[in-house]
């Protein structure tokens, strides 16, 4: 579902919900720290069955015991909607029960 994109301030008022979320050329992104490399991957594959079940994407960065993502929404053009902020808010919700900080 395509969707409009958000202004600035839009996105600065939401980023203030999402603590260790930030905004860059365009993207949201954060950088989620594991306890291991194996926990790190196992958040990686939990997060790519959300964003099939969105249909929303994000580019996700595995590393030895850290997970990054950063989304923007190609369907409006590479800028930040609403899409990328309901990703961000269920990666939030999942993320704690992997033990990431
Ligand atoms: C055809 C498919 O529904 C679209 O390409 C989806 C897939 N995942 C997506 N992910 C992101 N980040 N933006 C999109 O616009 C998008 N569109």
């Amino acid at each position: 579902m395509p969707s409009e994109p958000l202004s600035q301030k839009e996105i600065e008022d939401r980023l203030r919900e999402l603590p260790g979320w930030a905004f860059e050329d365009d993207r949201i992104f954060r950088t989620y720290r594991l306890g291991g490399h194996f926990a790190a991957s196992a958040l990686v594959a939990h997060i790519a069955s959300v964003q099939e079940e969105l249909n929303h994407h994000s580019d996700l960065t595995l590393g030895y015991n850290t997970v990054r993502l950063s989304v923007n929404s190609h369907d409006a053009g590479g800028v930040v909607t609403e899409n990328d902020f309901a990703l961000a808010e269920r990666v939030e919700a999942l993320a704690p029960a992997h033990g990431a900080s």
